[in-house]
């Protein structure tokens, strides 16, 4: 599957594991804390050349002790370095006390730091091990240090930051650069953990990838690296219907442009065909504004079981401006055993029925994609959502565990997520994208690679991955008519 370490996420927990069995198998621990904070130093030096003083903020556990490391390297390289402790560093224990004992500086009271203009900190507070809410005392050091726009290098996570959700305990730094250690983690990816850690720096510090993948459960970045055996599987010698024909529902008269436009993108991402099915009042709307799209009229449940006895039509898209009720409803589970990706409309029409879906989707064998934005998913997984424990990983896996679908939860930080776990998180797309008929596009891309046979899983990982490609090549000023024309090839 050509994977590499760089595209596995680890948890802080499953980390500490790693930790622990790197020492197990004979590494020495405190190499591994020398090498984390000789690479903080080099960052530091390399990205601030300007600055006039480096400010060390040790914290009371590991993080702490790649701080006094780094602290000592840029004072032996000539840098204007003061350290601040938070705690008593005599309560410093194993590396960390060594490293504390190493470094020949003095160091301060943390609540003491009063920020100076050219200061860079070196945030070394808390990493992995952050368990709770930063304490009084920290936040206030934190709210002093973003006062004042002092430039922050985050050690491992910027501090405040959860490791394993992304969420903000209590408060936290926001670092303009974070260097982390062997592998990201999800408060890296995960809002608002993401924006908060600035340019993320994964240093080799030398534990081998064995024990980190060894270690390492299912989640992983999206990259083409995720799905990119499906696309070399693509028989370059086709023709249109090999490449699938897809099935787009659209809405009444009033409400046509949703489902036009996953039918325009699901052409451009590569179905063979892609078809239109129209209520009979908004054919000649649907008409009016199609060219190689296909139109045809399905009026009710036994226009579309007619339809469907064409096994050429393998995937379907059900959702954009479709209307909520009923018809979504029965449409939707007459399309559960084909490939069908379920969108907006055809996603709320479950919020009272789920069940009845969900059972549907498990014994009907098909591959079904569903695209929750974060209003959506807390209608249709309300208990999933409220549950703060979780991550959105964990959320989205939860949900893809109980619907027996792929589900894509989309936002700036969008989770795949499969039924068995599986699940990479996006980091492509731009802010942009955050537009109106944005996810109708990413509806018509699922649909195209599901037309063309992919898995729903990588359907949807190689859809969501396109869809911020296209955002980038479409600049600052799309619309999602625009993000369709800029949807880049496959391979
Ligand atoms: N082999 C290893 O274990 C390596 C670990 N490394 C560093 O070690 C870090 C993890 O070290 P630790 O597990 O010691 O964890 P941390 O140093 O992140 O923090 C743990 C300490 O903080 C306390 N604490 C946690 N949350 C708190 C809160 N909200 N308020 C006050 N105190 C709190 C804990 O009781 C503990 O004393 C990583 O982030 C990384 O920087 C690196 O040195 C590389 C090698
Ligand atoms: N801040 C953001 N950064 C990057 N992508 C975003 C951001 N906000 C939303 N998106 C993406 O834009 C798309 C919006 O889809 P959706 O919420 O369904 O909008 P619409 O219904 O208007 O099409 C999704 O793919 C989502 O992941
Ligand atoms: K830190």
């Amino acid at each position: 599957m050509g994977e590499t370490i760089q595209d596995i996420l680890v948890t802080p927990a499953e980390m500490t594991a790693i930790d622990r069995d790197a020492a197990r198998s004979g590494i020495d621990s405190f190499a591994l804390m020398r090498s984390a904070g000789m690479a903080v130093s080099a960052a530091a030096l390399r990205l601030f050349p300007a600055a006039l003083r480096f400010v060390a903020l040790c914290g009371p556990g590991n993080n702490g002790g790649d701080g006094y490391v780094a602290a000592g390297a840029l004072a032996d390289s000539g840098a204007n370095v003061t350290v601040f402790a938070l705690g008593d560093p005599k309560a410093l224990k194993g590396d960390a006390a060594r490293a504390h004992r190493a470094c020949s500086l003095a160091a301060s009271p943390a609540e003491t730091y009063e920020p100076q203009p050219g200061d860079v900190v070196i945030d070394a507070l808390f990493g992995a091990g952050l368990a709770r809410d930063l304490p009084e005392q920290v936040k206030e050091i934190v709210e002093r240090v973003t006062g004042n726009g002092t430039p922050v290098l985050a050690v491992d996570l910027p501090s405040g930051i959860d490791g394993h959700t992304g969420g903000v305990r209590g408060s936290s730094f926001i670092a303009a650069h974070t260097v982390t250690f062997m592998a990201l983690k999800p408060g890296h990816l995960l809002m608002p953990g993401r924006a908060r850690s600035g340019t993320v720096e994964i240093f080799d510090i030398g534990i081998p990838a064995r024990l980190v993948a060894a270690r390492a459960g299912n989640l992983r970045l999206n990259t083409p690296r995720s799905w990119a055996h499906y696309v070399s599987a693509l028989d370059p010698a086709t023709h249109k219907y090999k490449r699938g024909h897809l099935g787009v529902l659209s809405g009444g008269e009033l409400s046509t442009g949703a489902a036009r436009l996953s039918a325009a993108a699901g052409l451009r991402a590569g179905a063979g065909l892609v078809t239109l099915a129209s209520p009979s009042k908004a054919l000649a709307v649907n008409a009016s504004h199609l060219t190689a799209v296909m139109l045809k009229e399905i009026k009710d449940a036994g226009d579309l079981s007619g339809w469907l006895q064409d096994k050429r039509l393998n995937a379907f898209v059900l959702g954009p401006g479709f209307g909520i009720g009923k018809k979504a409803r029965d449409f939707a589970l007459m399309l559960c055993d084909r490939a069908l990706v379920l969108d907006a409309d055809g996603m709320s029409s479950f919020r009272e029925g789920r069940a009845e879906l969900f059972e549907k989707i498990a014994s009907s064998g098909g591959e079904v994609v569903m695209t929750p934005h974060e209003g959506e998913f807390a209608r249709l997984f309300p208990e999933i959502a409220a549950d703060a424990a979780l991550s959105k990983i964990e959320k989205a896996q939860a949900a893809a565990r109980l619907s027996h679908a792929v589900i894509v939860y989309k936002g700036p930080d969008t989770v795949v997520a499969a039924p068995r776990g599986r699940c990479v998180v996006n980091t492509n797309a731009p802010p942009w994208l955050a537009t109106a008929g944005s996810g109708d596009v990413l509806a018509g891309i699922i649909g195209a690679h599901l037309a063309q046979g992919f898995p729903a899983f990588e359907a949807a990982a190689a859809a969501v991955w396109r869809h911020g490609e296209a955002g980038t090549e479409a600049g600052r000023g799309m619309t999602a008519e625009t993000l369709v024309e800029n949807i880049p090839p496959l391979a």
